[in-house]
């Protein structure tokens, strides 16, 4: 019952796709929070009650303490339909699921919300949060249809649009295009941190400098998790990095303007068709 549990069930509750939404967490605090703001309507004691009570069962933890809550899911799936989840890295976890319970997997149907903020928490969950933004679904030939099209159903009412993708090119693309953008925010603020002239460069850093780190405010352990979880594919999209960082480091070393601009420009292009794609998405959802 953190940032993604609380937004989907405050979703799921103004669609109307769920009547009730009763949500168990390791911290009461965190259920208590959700019972005062109306995100859900009910506290389970267990995961074993949870999913007594359940048609649609959505595990939101972070990354790596999946694997055991998907199998206690499993093992008691009590009237749940389908179990998903909605963790970052999908790969480890799937094959460990289907290694520890080939038959119960068929219902669990892996997911991924492409939405979220550097915030975490039920203080922080919003009933738009998926609206307008992609889920990356990861089921294969054994995943039950029924459980695959109730999840589909799920994201949609969310206001989100769904696509299937395979376990490993998931994990590749998210390496690159979410994974390795959070842990450049995170090494620059550090390095910087502890620069000796830390304090000027926090004052008169703005504009550039806030819109490049906000993701380094992310939750540390959701990072560590991924980090960890993600560890080859990561490996590999920061390898690819240094070397092209390398590259640009040289040009300037070298006093080599064309080469920079070179570099530059065609970033600039592919941003900017980027920001157009963006802004198209925005005005076909409208
Ligand atoms: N925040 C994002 O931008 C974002 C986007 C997409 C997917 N995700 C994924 O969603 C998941 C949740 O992220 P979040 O941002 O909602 O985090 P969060 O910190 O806001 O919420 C996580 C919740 O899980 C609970 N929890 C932690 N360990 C637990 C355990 N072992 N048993 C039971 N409850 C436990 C915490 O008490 C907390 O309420 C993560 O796997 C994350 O990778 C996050
Ligand atoms: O917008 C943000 O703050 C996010 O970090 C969201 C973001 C992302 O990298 O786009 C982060 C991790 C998730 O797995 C999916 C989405």
């Amino acid at each position: 019952m953190g940032l993604i549990g609380g937004s989907l069930a405050l979703a799921l509750k103004k669609a109307g796709f769920a009547a009730t939404v009763t949500a168990w967490d390791r911290d009461p605090e965190a259920l208590e929070k959700a019972l005062e703001r109306g995100v859900i309507d009910g506290a389970a004691d267990s995961v074993r009650s949870l999913m007594d009570a359940a048609d649609v069962a959505v595990l939101a933890t972070p990354t790596l303490a999946c694997e055991a809550l998907i199998l206690e899911m499993l093992q008691n799936p009590g009237s749940a339909r389908c179990v998903t989840d909605v963790a970052s890295v999908k790969g480890d976890l799937y094959r460990a699921v289907v290694a520890a319970a080939p038959e119960g997997a068929a219902i669990y149907v892996p997911g991924h919300p492409i939405a979220g903020s550097e915030r975490s928490g039920v203080a922080a969950a919003d009933a738009a949060l998926f609206e307008r933004h992609r889920v990356i679904l990861t089921p294969d030939a054994n995943t039950d249809s029924r459980a695959l099209e109730l999840v589909q159903k799920l994201w949609v009412a969310a206001g989100a649009t769904v696509q299937s993708m395979d376990v490993e090119e998931h994990d590749s693309v998210l390496a690159a295009t979410s994974h390795l953008p959070h842990v450049l925010a995170y090494a620059l603020v550090d390095a910087l941190a502890q620069s000796p002239i830390r304090d000027d460069i926090f004052r008169f850093a703005a504009g550039g400098f806030r819109d490049f780190t906000r993701i380094a405010s992310s939750d540390p352990v959701m990072w560590r998790d991924i980090s960890m979880a993600n560890r080859d594919a990561l490996l590999g999209a920061l390898d690819d990095f240094c070397e092209h960082l390398s590259t640009l480091r040289n040009a300037i070393a070298a006093g080599d303007g064309r080469a920079l601009e070179n570099t530059f420009r065609s970033a600039k292009t592919a941003r900017d068709e980027f920001a157009r794609d963006l802004a198209a998405r925005d005005r076909v959802a409208d």
